[in-house]
């Protein structure tokens, strides 16, 4: 998905390329992406004219990111921040790792000299590997709209991307879009071991509960319609689908459920700040 202007995405220092950071490499290869530098111990596979790192010592001195895209779990931050902080002093760090916060980061830059760092947040998800992500982001005053422009473009070819103004939104972002693609594909494990357990052949429960589920939200991103809505219309006075939600809906079944699992992801990610 290309919202941005034409032409290659810059030049990028991706820092992790697992699951998060290998899903955005994916949607920004198949968008266009110059020439970058990807640092992770375990990838092999990335293909020319990128360029990959084992470890931060074997950076080039002579590579000029255009932003630094920080991709490791949080816990790695304090280990992978000095390594890299030679290039934050030209180039701004987005960091997508759940809690850690913008304070942190660049205290963590400035402890090793890295006065000028300027540090953005980002929470996207899995699906930007085919274009269908969704990010939020935040930018402290000192980012510049170019800077943040520059995000907006890299974030919006791998899907949609939304600001938040208050750093603590993050963590309820996280929680909910971040978190998210998990909470679905749970719903489909779940179908489809409880079609199996209605008696129907394994194969045709996968097969019923994966297409159920990305039907569902492939109408649900082309209805303008609100949720609630594309629901009652499945929804037969007395028929079926009102026997089940009768149970889903419970207000200590999915409503409390929900509630509790969101609550406790963000407060993972206020936890995962220090
Ligand atoms: N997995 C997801 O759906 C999402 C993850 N995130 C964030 O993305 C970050 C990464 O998460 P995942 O991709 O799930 O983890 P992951 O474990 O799959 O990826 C981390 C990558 O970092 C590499 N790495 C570890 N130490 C390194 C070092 N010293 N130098 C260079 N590379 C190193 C690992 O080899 C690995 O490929 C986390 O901070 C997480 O909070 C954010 C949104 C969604
Ligand atoms: O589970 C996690 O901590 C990361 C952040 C959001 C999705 N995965």
């Amino acid at each position: 998905m290309t919202d941005g202007p034409a032409g290659p995405l810059p030049p990028l220092l991706l820092v992790g390329c697992g699951q998060m950071g290998g899903a955005m490499l994916a949607g920004w290869l198949a968008d266009g992406l110059a020439p970058s530098v990807i640092l992770d111990r375990h990838r092999d596979d990335i293909p020319a004219p990128h360029k990959v790192a084992r470890q931060a010592s074997d950076l080039p001195d002579d590579f000029a990111p255009a932003l630094i895209v920080l991709a490791t779990k949080p816990q790695k931050a304090a280990e992978i921040l000095p390594a890299i902080a030679r290039f934050a002093r030209h180039a701004p760090v987005l960091s997508v790792m759940a809690g850690k916060t913008v304070g942190g980061l660049t205290a963590s830059l400035e402890s090793v000299g890295t006065e000028a760092a300027v540090v953005i947040r980002a929470m996207p998800n899995t699906p930007s590997a085919i274009g269908q992500g969704m990010t939020v982001c935040y930018a402290p005053p000192a980012a510049t709209e170019a800077q943040r422009a520059l995000c907006t473009r890299l974030l919006s070819a791998v899907g949609d991307v939304a600001w938040v103004a208050e750093e603590a939104q993050m963590d309820a972002v996280t929680a909910v879009s971040g978190s998210g693609p998990a909470y679905v594909f749970l719903l489909a494990e779940l179908m489809e071991q409880a079609g199996i357990a209605q008696g129907l052949p394994a194969g045709l429960a996968r097969r019923i509960a994966r297409r159920t589920v990305s039907g569902a939200g492939a109408l649900l991103a082309q209805s303008e319609s609100d949720a609630a809505d594309l629901r009652r219309r499945v929804t037969s006075p007395g028929g079926t689908t009102q026997a089940a939600l009768d149970i889903l809906m419970a207000p200590t079944a999915w409503p409390a459920t929900m509630e509790a699992a969101i609550a406790a992801a963000a407060r993972r990610a206020r936890e995962l700040a220090s």
